[in-house]
């Protein structure tokens, strides 16, 4: 269990300007992307969802007792890895999600794990990536063992996690608060290193084409420089829906959620 909230460090008060961390979700459709983001942001699981949505959620959030202001991207790729520009290029983590009752779900995370990889390779640029075990509940019709999941993961040098949106908030938070920590620590290392927003009117330079080497035909990175504004997850033109904590989280400071673009909470 995460060990957030406690005595605040000198010089990390209300004031202290919050960390920005940009967390992208991925994942095969139904590995429970969308369960978890909302089990982490309004400790309720979901069971009925819109596939199809797309959302970028921001989070105040107190990480080892400093300030952050988190935002979540829960993609919507359909099977594969698709238009991956609006995120590999935002995001400071990946959380990449699978579910352990689907080997076609593990094997899409072993694509999007390739992904990253080869972006990372491409642009020189490491962002950290925590691989998801999801369905933790459902165990008993795996189809992917926790060794596999343990064994892939280290392929890609990654941090693991077997997790479940249905059953303890606690461990979902704690798996998002290391992708911040994982995050935080790469921004540390390289300070000047910063997602990139790409507008049509300003080409990436150096950037150069990735083929489909490892299957990946459908991301097409060459089109950065022509990618709209409007596909980059802008919080300014989203429409904010404000979420009240429930009796439940009363005896804990609720962090601040702004949920965007309408998500159904039940
Ligand atoms: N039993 C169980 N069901 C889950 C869990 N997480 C998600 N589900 C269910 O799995 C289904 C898919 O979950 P989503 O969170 O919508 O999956 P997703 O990855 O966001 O899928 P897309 O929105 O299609 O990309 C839903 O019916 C969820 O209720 C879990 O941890 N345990």
């Amino acid at each position: 269990m995460s060990s957030v909230f406690g005595k605040p460090r000198a010089g990390s008060g209300p004031q202290s300007t919050p960390l920005e961390v940009n967390l992208a979700i991925l994942g095969r459709r139904g590995a429970g992307k969308s369960a978890l983001t909302v089990k982490f942001l309004t400790k309720r699981f979901i069971s009925e969802y819109d596939p199809n949505l797309e959302d970028t959620y921001s989070s105040e959030e107190t990480v080892d007792h400093q300030p952050v202001h988190l935002r979540v991207m829960d993609t919507a790729d359909l099977d594969t890895p698709r238009n991956c520009e609006r995120y590999l290029n935002w995001a400071h983590a990946f959380l990449v999600v699978y579910s352990v009752d689907s080997r076609q779900s593990f094997d899409s995370s072993s694509s999007y794990l390739e992904l990253l990889a080869l972006h990372a390779k491409e642009t020189q640029r490491s962002v950290p990536a925590l691989l998801l075990g999801n369905k933790l509940d459902m165990a008993q019709y795996r189809q992917v063992t926790k060794a596999e999941g343990v064994a892939l993961a280290g392929r890609f040098g990654c941090l693991f996690f077997e997790v479940s949106a249905c059953l303890d908030f606690e461990h979902v938070q704690h798996v998002f608060h290391e992708a911040v920590r994982e995050a935080r620590r790469e921004l540390e290392k390289s300070p000047l290193t910063r997602p990139l927003f790409i507008s049509e009117e300003r080409a990436l330079p150096h950037q150069a084409p990735l083929t489909a080497r490892h299957g990946l035909a459908s991301c097409t990175f060459n089109t950065l420089s022509t990618v709209s504004l409007k596909e980059m997850p802008t919080v300014a033109q989203a429409k904010l829906v404000t979420v009240k904590s429930s009796r439940a989280q009363s005896k804990r400071k609720a962090p601040t959620l702004t949920l965007l673009k309408g998500f159904k909470i039940f």
